[in-house]
């Protein structure tokens, strides 16, 4: 059968047949509604420590492309923030619209950004990342929202290999690249607990939402819709519109590191 993805007969109204978490009270994405996330002064600045050696390669997984890093040890790691402990980062991805005036997963104040870059760590007080994904405290995701402006010239390096990755499995050897450099330059965020916004949507991640976003251009952005949802020697489908749209909030509590 079919597996999950973004089209109308798999896409995420879908999603709740084969995963039923899908209505669960922690799903993510939400819509982030500024006035209404309240100020805590106990949140402390977020701490990314980020090696540069510990990239690995960059694979397109058919939903979306990634980014993996070697995790084995504290080389790479997210701590403070709202967070308790050390979590280690494992990959970054991103989400995107098919135009430029929709894409992100998070939305603010109903704003739609034409993407999102989310950096994915676990909870090291677990054995392994997917021992962490099924426990409510092991994932913590790091979103930072792409804005259309001046071309961003470390986002290209990731681009430039693109042609390699096109298809569905393909992936190359990804080294050196440090993901600070795609931070903003203000790390004011929000914070929520929330779940893995695909299948199987484990409500496990505790999110930080950056509030600067950082930019791309519109010749960036259609770049990341040349990548493909199929794999070699399928008809081709063009990767957009790889975004669940915001989930209920079922009273959660949306916090802000900054007033
Ligand atoms: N879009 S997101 O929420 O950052 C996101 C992050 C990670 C995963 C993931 O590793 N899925 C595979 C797993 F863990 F085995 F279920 C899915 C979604
Ligand atoms: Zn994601």
């Amino acid at each position: 059968s079919h597996g999950w993805g973004y089209a109308e007969n798999n896409g995420p109204d879908k999603w709740s047949d084969n995963f039923p978490i899908a209505n669960g009270p922690r799903q993510s994405p939400i819509d982030i509604v500024p006035g209404d996330a309240s100020f805590d002064g106990g949140l402390k600045p977020l701490k990314l420590k980020y090696d540069p050696s510990t990239c690995l390669e960059i694979l397109n997984n058919g939903h979306s492309f990634q980014v993996t890093f070697v995790d084995d040890t504290d080389s790479s790691t997210l701590t403070d923030g709202p967070i308790s402990g050390i979590y280690r980062l494992k990959q970054f991805h991103f989400h995107w619209g098919a135009s430029d005036d929709k894409g992100s997963e998070h939305t603010v104040a109903g704003t739609k950004y034409p993407a999102e870059l989310h950096l994915v760590h676990w909870n090291t007080k677990y054995a392994s990342f997917g021992e962490a994904a099924s426990q409510p405290d092991g994932l913590a995701v790091v979103g930072v929202f792409l804005k259309i402006g001046a071309e961003n010239a470390n986002l290209q390096k990731v681009l430039d290999v693109f042609d390699i990755i096109r298809a569905k499995g393909k992936q190359t050897s990804f080294a050196n690249f440090d993901p600070t450099t795609l931070l903003p330059g203000s790390l004011d965020y929000w914070t929520y607990d929330g779940s893995l916004t695909t299948p199987p949507l484990l409500e496990s991640v505790t999110w930080i939402v950056c509030k600067e976003p950082i930019s791309v251009s519109s010749g960036q952005m259609a770049k990341f819709r040349s990548l493909l949802f199929s794999a070699e020697g399928e008809p081709e489908c063009c990767m957009v519109d790889n975004y669940r749209p915001p989930q209920p909030l079922k009273g959660r509590a949306v916090r802000a590191s900054f007033k």
